[in-house]
Formats: C-alpha cells, sequence, structure tokens
C-alpha cells in the first residue's frame, strides 16, 4: 500500500462551548491551523503517483475560502479539532473528484505546535477502503 501526505494551513479563530467554568479555551481565540490530508492507493498511476500532489488543490481552495482568516464557529458549532477534522474530510468528498476522493483516508487537524487530532475514514469489513 502507498500512502501520500499534502499539508495545508490557514489560519481562524474560534471558541468552545460546553467547557467547565473559567476554561481558557471558551474565550475567542486564534490558531495557526494545519491540516493534512492522507490518501492510500495499493497500486500507481503511470506516473508513479497515488495521485498528483496538485490534484489536491481543491482542497487548498476550500480552506481558503471557508476557513481562512474567518471564524471556524461559522461553519461549525462546536470546532474541536476532533470535528473540524471530520468536517474537512467530508469536503474532501465534495470538492475533489471522485476516483481522487475515494481515496481519501484521513485529515489531521492541528491548533498547536504540540497536538494533532486524526478522522480516519472506517474501513470497510472485507478490508477495502
Ligand atoms: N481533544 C481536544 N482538546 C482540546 C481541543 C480540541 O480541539 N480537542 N481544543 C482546545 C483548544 O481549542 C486549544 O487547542 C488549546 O489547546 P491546548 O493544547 O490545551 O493549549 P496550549 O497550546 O495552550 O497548551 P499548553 O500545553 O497548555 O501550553 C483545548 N483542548
Ligand atoms: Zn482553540
Amino acid at each position: 500500500m502507498f500512502e501520500i501526505t499534502k499539508e495545508f494551513r490557514f489560519e481562524g479563530g474560534h471558541w468552545l462551548n460546553g467547557l467547565p467554568e473559567g476554561h481558557k479555551c471558551a474565550r475567542p481565540h486564534g490558531h495557526s491551523y494545519r491540516v493534512r490530508v492522507m490518501l492510500a492507493s495499493p497500486e500507481l498511476d503511470a506516473a508513479g503517483f497515488v495521485v498528483d500532489f496538485g490534484d489536491l488543490a481543491p482542497v487548498g481552495t476550500m480552506l481558503k475560502a471557508r476557513l481562512d482568516h474567518q471564524t471556524v464557529n461559522d461553519v461549525l458549532d462546536q470546532p474541536s479539532s476532533e470535528l473540524l477534522a471530520q468536517w474537512i474530510f467530508q469536503q474532501c468528498q465534495e470538492v475533489l473528484p471522485p476516483a481522487v476522493a475515494a481515496l481519501v483516508t484521513q485529515v489531521a487537524v492541528s491548533e498547536t505546535a504540540s497536538t494533532w487530532v486524526r478522522y480516519r475514514r472506517q474501513h470497510h469489513p472485507d478490508g477495502s477502503l
């Protein structure tokens, strides 16, 4: 199996709901988000690629349009990294050509220098993607 990853970045503001009184993340604050989109395939194309990294450009365009220098709460009621990674995975299915979207296995989101969260596609029982 071959796996490839492309990283994207955007700046965004958010706050989190339902946290204990006084929690710092309940206050509006910003992050320099990093997003990693991962694809996997047992086969390569004629160029020796899983897909051309350039084919993932629509993900960057979507992130710029929907999230960059914006309030992430305008897109998600509760913009935790977990729910944001799931949302970006779903957006990948919308903005990428179906043959490329089908190869997306994971989306990882980092809000800070020390944290990463990953949303993974559920595997089918037969082991296929
Ligand atoms: N499981 C999650 N926990 C937290 C999330 C999240 O999305 N998922 N988000 C936050 C805050 O939005 C923010 O990311 C704070 O992160 P945290 O690592 O707690 O803050 P610091 O970078 O200031 O880390 P220190 O180690 O305290 O310096 C909180 N939790
Ligand atoms: Zn935060």
